[in-house]
């Protein structure tokens, strides 16, 4: 049977970053791809230039119309702009038996806020402990444990506190906004594993986060463990990266045909 996955995210209309990367990662993973909108984002490669956001209830009623009729092997959440729509999202995601991916979408690349600035303590209360994995960058990660980032050491000790603390059941603090090579550290709660690419010299990183944790989400969906999820996905990233596309006038796309095209499936 095909594997499915299911995200929960802001749009993206120009294609590159939410809920339009994680379909593109999705298909390009050989994964069935389902959708559900938390807000509906006008932006572009050079920033966000207006949000608007479904109610609550209408979130809950997408997810419901998926799951009382599709398989769902694996979830992720992306954007999730409010505390309201944060609680909508932990309720749904109680009743789906499959792992769970957060990335916790804050700040788009451009540095706009991307959800209620109230909604750090929902994360932590209902969704991070409901998390078979989160992937925050090292800003995000930061805001979650209260505490600056510097060296690889600090990331380690932010992975640790976000899975014994806060009951994540694993954490990948992302090194993309450090200097040298594209860094990454996982913790499961008793295994750690550091995953590095070369830096690639480009300013077209528009939606790296968000292809990330869907290509996690995919790999997960298909049975394979987190940490082979992580380094298959970390190469998918990488190559993405590598041949992104210099398209609009600010950070440009990640390639989603690179990939497939560098292992020439
Ligand atoms: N220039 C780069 N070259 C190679 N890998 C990179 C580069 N920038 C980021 N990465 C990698 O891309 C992945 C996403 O990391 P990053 O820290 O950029 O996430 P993010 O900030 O959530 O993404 P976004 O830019 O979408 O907000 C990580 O594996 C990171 O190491
Ligand atoms: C709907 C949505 N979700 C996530 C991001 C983060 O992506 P980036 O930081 O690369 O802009 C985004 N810009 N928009």
């Amino acid at each position: 049977m095909i594997s499915c996955a299911l995200t929960i995210a802001g749009t993206d209309p120009s294609g590159g970053a939410g809920i339009q990367a994680d379909l593109k990662t999705f298909q390009e993973l050989g994964v069935y791809g389902m959708s559900v909108v938390t807000s509906v984002v006008a932006q572009n490669t050079t920033g966000v230039q207006g949000v608007h956001h479904m109610p609550a209830s209408f979130l809950t009623e997408q997810v419901r119309s998926v799951r009382y009729d599709m398989p769902i092997h694996a979830v992720k959440s992306g954007m999730i702009p409010t505390v309201d729509m944060m609680r909508a999202v932990a309720d749904q995601v109680e009743h789906i038996d499959a792992p769970y991916v957060i990335d916790p979408v804050m700040v788009a690349q451009s540095g706009d806020e991307l959800i209620e600035e109230s909604a750090m303590e929902m994360w932590k209360e209902r969704l991070i402990p409901l998390a078979t994995i989160i992937t925050p960058n090292i800003p995000e990660a930061e805001k979650i444990i209260g505490t600056s980032i510097h060296s690889v050491e600090d990331m380690r000790e932010a992975a640790e506190h976000i899975c014994t603390v806060l009951g994540a059941s694993a954490a990948l603090i992302k090194g993309g906004h450090r200097d040298g090579e594209a860094l990454d550290v996982l913790y499961d709660g008793s295994e750690w594993e550091v995953f590095t690419a070369e830096r690639i010299d480009t300013a077209n990183t528009h939606g790296t986060g968000c292809t990330y944790s869907a290509a996690i989400t995919a790999c997960l969906s298909q049975g394979h463990s987190l940490f082979d999820s992580v380094r298959i996905s970390k190469e998918y990233v990488t190559a993405a990266i590598r041949e992104s596309f210099s398209l609009g006038h600010g950070s440009g796309p990640t390639n989603h045909f690179a990939w497939r095209k560098e292992r020439s499936i």
